[in-house]
């Protein structure tokens, strides 16, 4: 049996310790177990966790269930107490510490600068660290500004303090990804910055994910988040007693437990909204019209088609105008005016993003745009509506990676396995598709 076969449907392509298709790395965690002195059950409990690589893998569960210690002992910020953690092939529990951090980028809460370093400063300390010459390091930390949207002539030179929360946030990823690690560390990333700050920071992650192919792992209270971020979802319990751990779309629709409908919270359906990406959805094609052109004439092409209102696009065929039969009844010769409140989304936005914008607008349609702004087409709320009801109809036809614990809390292990072989987490030591974990890579 080849060891791809436990792995996850869409990650098919890769092997346990990483591929060149990915710019991550897998990583296995193999029965690890962190008790911090003096505490009477064990802060992780003999964790098997499969990370596979170019994946995104999120962390939720209650306050105090371990999620941080799992994450830092992936970097050696914590030692396990047992178990190994294994990199690229390469047990790292018996590496030097301070090597295995400059190859694991790590992220934390309000981007963890400091504050006596200038931007550039902050990105280029693992660069320097390695030895790269002046030239390079400027280069990187200028090529690292554009890729998290922040001008590099504008922000190189600024301190933290003179930078709002978002903005820092972005100079945390960037100076986590200054030396290209394989695997990136995020814990509460976005924890501390404004609602509509996080759905930017979070959409950028995935634009730069979607370049990349980094391994990353991310520890968010916000189950929402964990939805529209990962490629997978663990759901741990007290000790990191993995409850489920199942791609979005699976915990939706299958919630192991109640523990884990709880943690999914009210509004399941509504949920799907942000599995979903608005490039997902058929989009509809409108009637276009340049500026110059006669009114007259966008009024007999709508009046052909039945439709009502013509979208209007630049030179560089980006939205500007989006006129009624009315507007253009009033008017002779369109006009090159930007309307600044036109109801727009990106490709890339969930489909939740994409209602916001139509309730706001109140017109039930947004616009869709692409690469560089250019219009792609229109987005209304009946075909959000279909394409949930095809997103059901599909649901769940994928093995997921490997996590088990063999831990004590046996009560979680029980409830998990009540659940039926489908949904029952490979306590017996098997794959969930039945391979066992010698043939998944999990070896002994
Ligand atoms: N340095 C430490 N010494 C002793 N106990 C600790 C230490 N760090 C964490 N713990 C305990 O280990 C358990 C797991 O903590 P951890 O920070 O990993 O949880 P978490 O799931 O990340 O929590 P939160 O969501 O609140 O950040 C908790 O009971 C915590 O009190």
């Amino acid at each position: 049996m080849s060891e791809n076969q436990n792995k996850p449907a869409n990650q098919n392509n890769q092997t346990a310790q990483g591929d060149s298709s990915t710019g991550g790395t897998a990583i296995l965690l193999k029965e690890v177990t962190k008790s911090y002195p003096g505490q009477v059950k064990a802060a992780v409990g003999g964790l098997t966790l499969e990370i596979p690589a170019g994946s995104v893998v999120m962390f939720v569960g209650p306050s105090g269930c371990g999620k941080t210690t799992t994450l830092k002992m992936i970097n050696r910020l914590i030692e396990p107490t047992e178990g190994q953690i294994i990199i690229n092939d390469e047990d790292v529990t018996g590496m030097d510490a301070d090597k295995l951090r400059r190859s694991i980028g790590y992220v934390i809460q309000a981007g963890g600068l400091f504050p006596h370093m200038t931007v550039a400063a902050n990105i280029a300390i693992v660069p320097k660290m390695l030895g790269w010459d002046k030239a390079r390091i400027t280069a990187r930390v200028d090529e690292l500004l554009e890729l998290v949207s922040l001008d590099p002539a504008v922000y190189r030179d600024r301190y933290p303090k003179e930078l709002s929360g978002g903005q820092q946030q972005r100079v945390g990823v960037a100076r986590a990804l200054a030396a290209d690690p394989p695997v990136l560390l995020m814990d509460e990333p976005f924890g501390a910055v404004d609602p509509i700050t996080r759905q930017r920071l979070q959409d950028e992650l995935l634009n730069i994910q979607a370049e990349l192919h980094k391994t990353i792992v991310c520890v968010t209270h916000d189950f929402d988040e964990a939805m529209k971020l990962g490629d997978w979802i663990a759901v741990f319990d007290e000790g990191a007693q993995l409850v489920q751990y199942d791609s979005p779309e699976r915990i939706l629709a299958q919630p192991a437990n109640e523990f884990v409908e709880g943690f999914i919270g009210s509004g399941a359906a509504l949920k799907q909204l942000s599995l979903q990406r608005v490039r997902d959805v058929t989009l509809l094609q409108p009637v276009t019209a340049s500026p110059g052109e006669n009114a007259s004439d966008v009024l007999s092409q709508l009046q052909g088609t039945g439709a009502k209102h013509a979208v209007v696009l630049d030179a560089r065929r980006r939205p500007i105008q989006w006129l009624s039969t009315r507007q253009l009844s009033r008017m002779e010769i369109i006009s090159d005016q930007v309307d600044p409140s036109l109801p727009q989304v990106g490709e890339s936005a969930t489909l939740n993003d994409a209602l916001d914008e139509m309730l706001v607008a109140s017109s039930g349609q947004a616009l869709v745009t692409g690469a560089r702004g250019a219009f792609v087409g229109l987005i209304n709320v009946e075909s959000v509506t279909e394409a949930i009801a095809a997103a059901r109809r599909t649901n769940g036809d994928h093995s997921a990676p490997v996590g088990l614990n063999s831990g004590t809390m046996a009560a979680v292990a029980v409830a998990a396995a009540d659940q039926g072989p489908d949904d029952a987490l490979p306590l017996d030591g098997d794959g969930p598709d039945g391979t066992s974990l010698e043939d998944s890579g999990v070896r002994s």
